[in-house]
């Protein structure tokens, strides 16, 4: 029980498959905490500012340091040492693979949102379909302000430490407002994504409107191996918003703005990138050279030097194996 544990991580690895019983308590300040499934709490205040904030972590089950800045910022609204003004969802992604250590179990989890998950079975579709169950119900209470970090690792070394991919809005301005937040919590690259993607910040973009991103904060370790305070800033950040505090902003000439040039998919088996398995992310390829050969199709750098972010070859035909990016142009609209 999380009233009796106060330890969601612990009890949601105890027992990924099933939640014992669904729970409901209010604590002394008047916030109503339910658990109602594996991994999956909401906090409600009985008079909520006007944010309805969701956090997740551990869409991919080996990207530990977000689940544990997660797991303490929950302990800290039980405990009492966080004040919870705004209404919380917060979310474990991927339990089963969160046990086994992996990033995944049958399927890539971040890419069957927006009912992509309806075209696959298993234990990662399940939890998509209950994840997006859970979004649905926690934004149809009132349409307010909605915000959505769903927080991830990399796979390999990076040039940028931390950086956050802005999903498509179909042309909607980005907000100047949202960078310059995570900007102060350290996430001082940001990635315009140009395409709909089957994401969970995606979706909670597009279903939504909510103010949504991943969020890439360092490199994937196992539990226990992080050091917390290199997300300090970050914490600092998602606290103020929880108790409905003055957040903080960098401003947006401090903040690297990219957009995303390419989307490389793996087309067949015979996808091979074309550079070095350990180039970190944001390594920067100069025109035409050659990122990836796929059967007889080769791929390209266009007009401008692009870097690459995600490399790897060995996701799932149809999947996304690169990215890359340049330098954000000047006719990108901001508000
Ligand atoms: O390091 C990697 O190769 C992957 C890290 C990761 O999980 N990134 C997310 C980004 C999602 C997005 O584009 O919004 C992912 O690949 O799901
Ligand atoms: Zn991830």
């Amino acid at each position: 029980m999380l009233q009796k544990e106060q330890d969601l991580l612990a009890m949601t690895l105890a027992s990924p498959g099933k939640l014992d019983q669904p729970e409901r308590f209010t604590l002394a300040d008047d916030v109503t905490v339910s658990v109602d499934g594996v991994g999956i709490v909401r906090f409600e205040p009985a008079q909520p500012s006007e944010l309805d904030l969701v956090l997740s972590a551990g869409v991919h089950g080996n990207e530990t340091a977000p689940i544990e800045l997660v797991n303490t910022l929950v302990q800290g609204i039980l405990q009492g040492a966080i004040r919870c003004r705004c209404r919380l969802l917060v979310l474990l992604g991927n339990p089963h693979a969160m046990v086994a250590g992996q990033r995944e179990l049958e399927h890539n989890l971040n890419r069957l949102f927006s009912g992509a998950h309806r075209d696959y079975q298993g234990s990662e579709a399940d939890r998509a379909e209950e994840l997006e169950q859970a979004v649905s119900d926690f934004f149809a209470i009132r349409a307010g302000r909605r915000c959505h970090y769903d927080l991830h690792t990399a796979i390999r070394a990076s040039q940028r430490e931390k950086f956050a991919i802005y999903p498509y809005r179909h042309g909607r301005p980005w907000k100047r407002e949202q960078i310059g937040f995570l900007g102060a919590a350290g996430v001082d690259t940001i990635l315009l994504s140009h395409d709909p993607t089957h994401t969970f910040s995606y979706f909670s973009s597009d279903r939504f409107g909510a103010d949504a991103f991943t969020v890439e904060l360092g490199r994937v370790r196992p539990f226990g191996q992080n050091d917390p305070s290199r997300l300090s800033a970050l914490k600092a950040q998602l606290t103020a918003l929880i108790e409905d505090r003055p957040v903080s902003y960098l401003p947006q000439e401090q903040v690297t703005v990219f957009d995303v040039a390419q989307v490389i998919n793996k087309g067949s088996d015979a996808f091979t990138l074309c550079f070095p398995d350990d180039a970190a992310n944001f390594t920067a390829f100069e025109p035409g050279t050659v990122l990836a050969q796929d059967g007889g199709r080769a791929v390209r750098v266009g007009a401008q030097p692009e870097a690459i972010v995600f490399p790897n070859a060995k996701v799932a035909v149809g999947q996304r194996a690169c990215l890359t990016v340049v330098p954000v142009g000047p006719e990108q609209p901001f508000e």
